[in-house]
C-alpha cells in the first residue's frame, strides 16, 4: 500500500509544479504537451516510458498526433503520492531540455 499525500504535501508538492493542474475528482495532476509531429511526441512518451517501467509507476495518458494528455494518479493510493510527484518533476525535467 503506498501512502496517499497530506494536505500540506499536496499543496506544497503543487505549489513546485506550475505547470501541472490538480483534477480534485480524481486526485491527480494533469499537462499537456504539444510537440512539433508524431515522431517527436512519440520519442517523448517512449522516454517517460522507460523511466515509468524503472519506478513501476505509469502515467494514464492520450496521444494525438503532436499532443500527449498526462494524469497522474496513484491507484494504489487512491490519489496523489509522492511517486507521481517525481513521476511529474522527471517530466518537467524532459520537457526543460
Ligand atoms: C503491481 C504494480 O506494482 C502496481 O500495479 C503499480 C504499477 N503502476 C502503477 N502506476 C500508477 N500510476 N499507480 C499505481 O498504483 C501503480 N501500481
Amino acid at each position: 500500500m503506498i501512502e496517499p499525500l497530506s494536505e500540506m504535501d499536496r499543496a506544497e508538492a503543487l505549489d513546485g509544479l506550475p505547470d501541472w493542474d490538480h483534477d480534485e475528482a480524481r486526485d491527480a495532476i494533469t499537462r499537456t504537451v504539444v510537440f512539433a509531429d508524431f515522431v517527436e511526441a512519440f520519442a517523448f512518451m517512449t522516454r517517460v516510458a522507460l523511466i515509468a517501467e524503472k519506478m513501476d509507476h505509469h502515467p494514464e495518458w492520450k496521444n494525438v498526433w503532436n499532443r500527449v494528455d498526462i494524469l497522474l494518479t496513484t491507484h494504489d493510493a487512491g490519489g496523489l503520492s509522492g511517486r507521481d510527484i517525481e513521476l511529474a518533476e522527471a517530466i518537467d525535467a524532459i520537457m526543460g531540455e
